[in-house]
C-alpha cells in the first residue's frame, strides 16, 4: 500500500459523500459507487464500513436530526453543512453501529471537525455527541397514539408530504409496514439469462465465486445474491449470464404473453431491464425496438444487450412524447415503463424520499398520460400494452389506468392470471393490474397493468 493510500480516512470520505447527497444534488447510489470505484484498493471491511455509515446516515437523517435538535441549542438547520454532517455521522455510529464504541465515534467526529478547519467548534461537537451518548435512553420519541404521523416521520425518517399523500390512499398499518420494509430491503435480485445458461448452472457458478445465493420469492428464474464486492467483478455477470432486476419488474415481460416472432416496442427502455427480458423470452426470434430519450441512456441499453448477447434487440434514441407515424398499429406488444416518482424503490435508492417533490408527481402523471396517448397508437388490433411504474401513489398508477380506459374505448384490461405466480394472484390481477407494496410483497413498490386492444 502506498503512503497516499494509507492516508485515506473513511469518515472523511463518508462526509464528502453526505455533503454531495444531502446538501447538493447527487444521488447516494451514484456518489457511493463513484467513491468505491476511486478507492478500489480499500479492504472489504473498510468498504463495508464506508457504505454502511453513509447509507445509514442518509436513510435515517430525519430521525438523526430530531435527536441532535434535542441536545443542541443550535438547530441542525442553522449549522454549517460540514458540522451538521459530522454530527449526523457521530449520532448514527452511537445509535446504530454497535461495533464502534461511543467514545471512538465522538473522538473521530472531533478530529474530523478540526481537520475540516472548525477548530473553534471542537468543543461543541464533543459536547453534543457525548451528551447524546450518555442520555440516549432518555430521548423523547413521538408518541404513536398521540402523534401518529410524527411517529412515522421520526421512526422511519420519512417526509411529511409523502405520508400525507399515502394516508389518503392506504391504511396506517399498511404504510408502517412499507416504511419498515424500505429500511430492511438490501438484497440484489437477479434474472437468469436463460438464453445462455440454466438457473441451476448459474447458481453453481455463483457459488463457485463464493457468492451467497438464494431462490427468488416468486419466479423460478429469479435469484437473490449477497456477499459480493462489485457486480462488475462477478464473472457470471461479465459473461452475461444474468441481469440485475427486481422480481416486480420481471413480472412485466413475464405476464405480457409474448410469443415467438412478436414485434415489441419499449418506449422508455434504459437501462434495458424489461427490453432485454422480453428479448430473452422471444428466444432469438422477433424484434424488440428499445428506445430512450438520450444517447447516454441508449448506451446503457447497448452495454447490457452486448453483455447478454441478444441479437433481436435494437436500441435507438427516440422521444416517447412524439408520435412515430410508421409504427402506428404495428406492435404486438408495447411496453410503457414510464418515468415516475420512484417512491416504490426508496428501499434501494433511499434519497428519493428526500429529493422527490410534491409538484413532481402531478407533472409526472401528466407526462405519463402524454406518453400513453402515443403508446396506444402503436398497438395493433389484438395487441398488448403493458403500463408500469415503480411507484405507489394512485395518481401515477390506477388513476392513469382509469384515464386510459376512459379515453381509449378500444382498450380493455386483460387478466394477468394466465401467467401470474399463484402467491401473487388477487382480484386485481384477475382484472389486469397489480400494485406491489414493500412489506406486503417481497419486492420493490411497483405497479403494472395489462391492456388489450380489442
Ligand atoms: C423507469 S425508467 C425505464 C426502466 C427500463 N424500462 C428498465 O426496465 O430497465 C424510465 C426511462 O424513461 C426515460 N424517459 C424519460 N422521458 C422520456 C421520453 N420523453 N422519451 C423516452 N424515454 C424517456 C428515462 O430516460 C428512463 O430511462
Amino acid at each position: 500500500m502506498t503512503k497516499e493510500e494509507k492516508k485515506v480516512n473513511l469518515r472523511e470520505l463518508s462526509l464528502l459523500i453526505l455533503i454531495e447527497v444531502l446538501e447538493q444534488d447527487s444521488y447516494s447510489n451514484v456518489a457511493i459507487h463513484n467513491t468505491l470505484l476511486k478507492y478500489q484498493y480499500l479492504e472489504k471491511q473498510d468498504r463495508a464500513f464506508l457504505s454502511r455509515l453513509t447509507e445509514g446516515v442518509i436513510e435515517r437523517v430525519i430521525e438523526i436530526d430530531y435527536i441532535i435538535n434535542q441536545f443542541s441549542k443550535v438547530k441542525t438547520t442553522k449549522m454549517k453543512a460540514p458540522i451538521r454532517n459530522i454530527l449526523r455521522m457521530g449520532v448514527y455510529q452511537i445509535m446504530y453501529m454497535d461495533q464502534v464504541p461511543d467514545r471512538a465515534a465522538c473522538n473521530e467526529a472531533v478530529k474530523l471537525a478540526q481537520r475540516k478547519g472548525f477548530y473553534n467548534l471542537k468543543g461543541f461537537v464533543n459536547g453534543v455527541l457525548r451528551n447524546i451518548s450518555r442520555k440516549k435512553d432518555e430521548i423523547l420519541w413521538p408518541d404513536k397514539e398521540k402523534q401518529p404521523k410524527e411517529y412515522l416521520m421520526v421512526t422511519y425518517s420519512f417526509p411529511e408530504w409523502i405520508l400525507n399523500l399515502w394516508l389518503t390512499e392506504y391504511s396506517y398499518e399498511q404504510i408502517e409496514e412499507m416504511l419498515k420494509a424500505f429500511l430492511e430491503q438490501k438484497q440484489t435480485t437477479i434474472r437468469c439469462n436463460q438464453t445462455k445458461v440454466t438457473v441451476e448452472e448459474l447458481r453453481q457458478q455463483l457459488l463457485e465465486e463464493k457468492i451467497t445465493v438464494k431462490e427468488g420469492d416468486y419466479l423460478p428464474f429469479a435469484l437473490k445474491i449477497s456477499d459480493y464486492n462489485y457486480l462488475k467483478k462477478i464473472k457470471a455477470f461479465r459473461q452475461g449470464l444474468f441481469q440485475v432486476q427486481d422480481e416486480s419488474s420481471m413480472l412485466v415481460a413475464y405476464t405480457s404473453g409474448v410469443k415467438n416472432g412478436d414485434y415489441v416496442i419499449d418506449l422508455c427502455a434504459a437501462p434495458g431491464g424489461k427490453s432485454t427480458h422480453i428479448a430473452e423470452l422471444l428466444n432469438k426470434t422477433g424484434i424488440v425496438s428499445a428506445r430512450d430519450v438520450s444517447e447516454d441512456k441508449v448506451a446503457f441499453i447497448n452495454e447490457n444487450v452486448a453483455r447478454l448477447e441478444l441479437s433481436n434487440l435494437k436500441a435507438e434514441v427516440y422521444d416517447a412524447t412524439e408520435l412515430r407515424k410508421e409504427d402506428i398499429g404495428k406492435a404486438d406488444i408495447v411496453l410503457a415503463d414510464l418515468p415516475c416518482s420512484g417512491l416504490g424503490v426508496i428501499g434501494k435508492k433511499t434519497d428519493i424520499k428526500y429529493k422527490t417533490k410534491k409538484e413532481d408527481i402531478e407533472a409526472l402523471a401528466e407526462l405519463q398520460r402524454r406518453i400513453l396517448s402515443q403508446a396506444v397508437q402503436y398497438v395493433k388490433p389484438g395487441g398488448i400494452l403493458m403500463y408500469s411504474t415503480c411507484t405507489i401513489n394512485h395518481i401515477e398508477n390506477i388513476d392513469n389506468v382509469n384515464w386510459l380506459l376512459e379515453q381509449y374505448k378500444e382498450f380493455e384490461l386483460e387478466t394477468l392470471d394466465s401467467n401470474m405466480p399463484d402467491n401473487l394472484k388477487s382480484s386485481t390481477t384477475k382484472r389486469g393490474y397489480l400494485q406491489l407494496l414493500p412489506g406486503k410483497h417481497k419486492t420493490d413498490g411497483f405497479f403494472f397493468a395489462k391492456f388489450r386492444r380489442k
